[in-house]
C-alpha cells in the first residue's frame, strides 16, 4: 500500500483527521472506482476531499464516455480500461449494482493487489460472499453510505472482512473523514442501518416533497416553500444532534397548549404517519435481508 497508515488511531470527524499528525497520508494513494454513479460518485468526492489527489482516483463506468463524464464531474481521472484502473490501486471501490458484484469480483480478483482493500458499497452482498469470490486473504470492507456524504453531511457504516488489518481499517476511516459521520457496525446491523441511513435520505425527501407541495397549495411560492421546509428540517436535525435532547422533548417545546402544533401532530397520528415511517424502514431492512439471502 502506498499510503503510510502509521497509527491505529481512528479519525471520526474531519476535524480529527486534519488535526491528527498520525493520520494516514492519502496523497500517494491510488483509488479505482468501478461504478461512479449516484453512490460511487459521492464516495469518490469524499476521498478526494480527504486528501487523495483527483488524478489518482481512476473511474471506470459502463462505457468510456460515461467514465469520462463522471471523472470530469468529480475532478477525477477516467481510466482507459478496468485493468488500468486496478493496476497499482490501493483501494478498489465497487459502486455497481448488488447483482453485479460477485461476477465482477470473479473477473477482477487476480488483478487486485496483495495489500489492496476492496471496498463494496452494495446492499445485501455479504463479506463472506465477496471473500469467497476473491483470492484468499484479500482485504474486503463493506460500506453502507448515504448520498449526503457527497456534501460532508452523510453517514457511512463500515464492516470489515476477516483479512482486514488495523492499518487498513484506519485507512478506510481516513478516506471517509469528510463524509459526515462514520460508524463501525456488524453485518447483522446493516439491515437496520439501511433503513435508518442508507435509504433514509429518500424518506426525508419524500416527507419534504409532501410538506413543500402543501405549502405551495397554501399559497407560498415553490422556491420560498422549499427554502422554508429544507432549512426548518435542517434546523430540527441540528437541534437533535447539538442538544442531545430526545426528539419528543424538542417537539413538546414547539407544542403550545391548545395551539397550532398539537392540532398538526394529532392529524399526523390520525393519518398513521408514525406507523408509515416505521413501515418504510422495516420494508427497507427486509429488502436488505432478502438481498443477502437471509
Ligand atoms: N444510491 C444510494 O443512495 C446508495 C447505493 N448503495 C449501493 O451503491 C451501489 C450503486 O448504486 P447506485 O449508485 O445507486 O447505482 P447507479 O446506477 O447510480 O450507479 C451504478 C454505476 O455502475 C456503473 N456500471 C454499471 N455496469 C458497470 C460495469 N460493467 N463496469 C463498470 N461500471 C459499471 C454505472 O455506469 P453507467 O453510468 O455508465 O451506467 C454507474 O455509474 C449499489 O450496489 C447500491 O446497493 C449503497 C448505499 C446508498
Ligand atoms: O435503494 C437501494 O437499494 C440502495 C441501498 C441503500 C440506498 N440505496
Amino acid at each position: 500500500m502506498n499510503a503510510s497508515a502509521t497509527s491505529a488511531s481512528s479519525p471520526s470527524t474531519p476535524a480529527d483527521a486534519s488535526q491528527d499528525a498520525d493520520a494516514p497520508d492519502l496523497s500517494s494513494l491510488r483509488v479505482a472506482v468501478i461504478g461512479a454513479g449516484n453512490m460511487g460518485g459521492p464516495v469518490a468526492t469524499c476521498m478526494i476531499r480527504a486528501g487523495v489527489p483527483g488524478e489518482q482516483v481512476l473511474i471506470v463506468n459502463s462505457t468510456p464516455e460515461s467514465s469520462q463524464r463522471a471523472a470530469d464531474d468529480l475532478g477525477a481521472r477516467a481510466a482507459d480500461s478496468r485493468e488500468e484502473a486496478l493496476a497499482g490501486a490501493d483501494v478498489i471501490v465497487l459502486g455497481v449494482k448488488p447483482y453485479q458484484i460477485i461476477d465482477l469480483l470473479g473477473e477482477v480478483g487476480d488483478a487486485v493487489g496483495q495489500d489492496a482493500v476492496v471496498l463494496s458499497l452494495a446492499a445485501g452482498v455479504t463479506l463472506e460472499a465477496m471473500e469467497n469470490a476473491l483470492p484468499n486473504g484479500t482485504a474486503v470492507v463493506r460500506a453502507m453510505p448515504n448520498t449526503p456524504i457527497g456534501i460532508g453531511e452523510g453517514v457511512v457504516a463500515l464492516m470489515s472482512g476477516s483479512s482486514v488489518s488495523a492499518e487498513q481499517e484506519t485507512l478506510v476511516r481516513a478516506l471517509f473523514a469528510e463524509a459526515g459521520a462514520v460508524e463501525e457496525i456488524t453485518e447483522a446491523q446493516v439491515h437496520a442501518v439501511i433503513g435508518a441511513a442508507g435509504s433514509a435520505p429518500a424518506f426525508a425527501y419524500y416527507a419534504m416533497e409532501a410538506m413543500i407541495e402543501e405549502a405551495v397549495r397554501q399559497g407560498l411560492k415553490r422556491p420560498v416553500a422549499t427554502r422554508l421546509v429544507a432549512q426548518t428540517l435542517r434546523g430540527a436535525a441540528t437541534m437533535v444532534l447539538e442538544t442531545g435532547e430526545h426528539p419528543a422533548v424538542l417537539r413538546s417545546n414547539v407544542s403550545s397548549p391548545g395551539g397550532t402544533t398539537v392540532q398538526g401532530i394529532a392529524a399526523l397520528d390520525r393519518e398513521g404517519v408514525r406507523t408509515g415511517l416505521a413501515a418504510a424502514m422495516e420494508a427497507a431492512a427486509r429488502s436488505s435481508k432478502e438481498l443477502s439471502g437471509e
